[in-house]
């Protein structure tokens, strides 16, 4: 197992000392009938790896979108380090939040290298358009950008790829890649949407290495992850949403324990487990969830 290299912070933001990052406060969202987020209350503070678990269709990714402008909550105020937060996704960023998706949203026929390079157009002077047409303006601001860049791909360990096209990285380097773009715009509180999906077990233990680096250097990260192993081998705090509404918070040790979330989500203690003799019973929990993820019909 290789440890990422240390990543000295390059601004205040993501140096900056201890407090509260991200305050979440009553977050609902509607959409037209359906509540997928039911006033959620969460917080995140200064060196803090929290994970968002929760079954299928729960609201963790409409939360997300509610904390990153990309959706206007119907209720509740979202604040990072206690200055309410624009509606405005890239003001979000520039303001010190920066995250990953679900679906992977890399730039396919741009380098490695160029991909982390437009991830840092929130902290220069060159605005994006500039940073995608790569005009000669672009290309003498950016040097100091390119030494960055090139840290955060040693950091993540893909500095050997830097000329490659991101669409020819292995799927695993291109979730690294995604992090890595995110870390460029030197965040506070890093958000990261399933960072293991499709990931082997080893590229999974590395991408844990990578959280705990990246917290290591200052940056605070709210992680929503299927893989229980991984959310509660690295969670500081675990909230457990279900149907939209936070079921419960707290240590790993505490939210393996709670029947309401081993009944919701983890699955049945393992007495009460369906046995093929007991047909008739439904599968519940994590066994649900897995059947409804792979396409199973009953
Ligand atoms: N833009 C949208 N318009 C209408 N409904 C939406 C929209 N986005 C999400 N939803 C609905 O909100 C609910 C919550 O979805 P969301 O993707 O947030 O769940 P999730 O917990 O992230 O699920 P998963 O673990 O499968 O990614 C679902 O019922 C989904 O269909």
């Amino acid at each position: 197992m290789t440890t990422p290299p240390t990543l000295a912070p390059a601004t205040d933001n993501a140096a900056a000392g201890d407090g509260t990052v991200l305050q979440a406060d009553g977050v609902t969202m509607r959409f037209g009938g359906l509540t997928a987020v039911r006033g959620v209350d969460l917080t995140v503070n200064t060196g803090e790896i929290v994970g968002l678990i929760g079954p299928n269709g729960a609201g963790k990714t409409t939360f997300f979108n509610c904390l990153t402008g990309l959706y206007v909550p119907t209720e509740g105020t979202v604040s990072y380090r206690g200055t309410r937060l624009s509606r405005k996704p890239h003001l979000v960023t520039q303001a010190g939040i920066a995250r990953t998706f679900q679906n992977i949203r890399l730039f396919a026929n741009m380098t490695v290298l160029e991909n982390v390079l437009v991830g840092r157009h929130t902290r220069t002077k060159e605005g994006l358009w500039s940073a995608l047409l790569r005009g000669p303006g672009f290309k003498k601001a950016e040097r100091g950008s390119e030494e960055r860049a090139m840290e955060l791909l040693e950091f993540t360990g893909l500095a050997h790829k830097r000329d490659h096209l991101a669409r020819n990285l292995p799927y695993g380097e291109q979730r690294k890649l995604e992090i890595a773009r995110a870390l460029a715009s030197e965040p506070g509180l890093l958000l990261l949407d399933e960072p293991t999906a499709g990931m082997n077990p080893q590229e999974t233990r590395a991408t844990q290495d990578l959280v705990l680096a990246i917290r290591a250097q200052g940056t605070a990260v709210l992680v929503i992850e299927h893989d229980m192993r991984f959310i509660f081998n690295l969670c500081d705090r675990v909230a457990v949403l279900v149907q939209g509404q936070k079921l419960v918070e707290g240590t790993a040790d505490v939210v393996q324990a709670d029947e309401r979330v081993i009944a919701a989500y983890l699955g049945t203690p393992v007495d009460d487990t369906p046995t093929a003799a007991d047909p008739d019973t439904p599968a519940t929990g994590a066994a649900a969830a897995e059947s409804a993820e792979s396409g199973d019909t009953p």
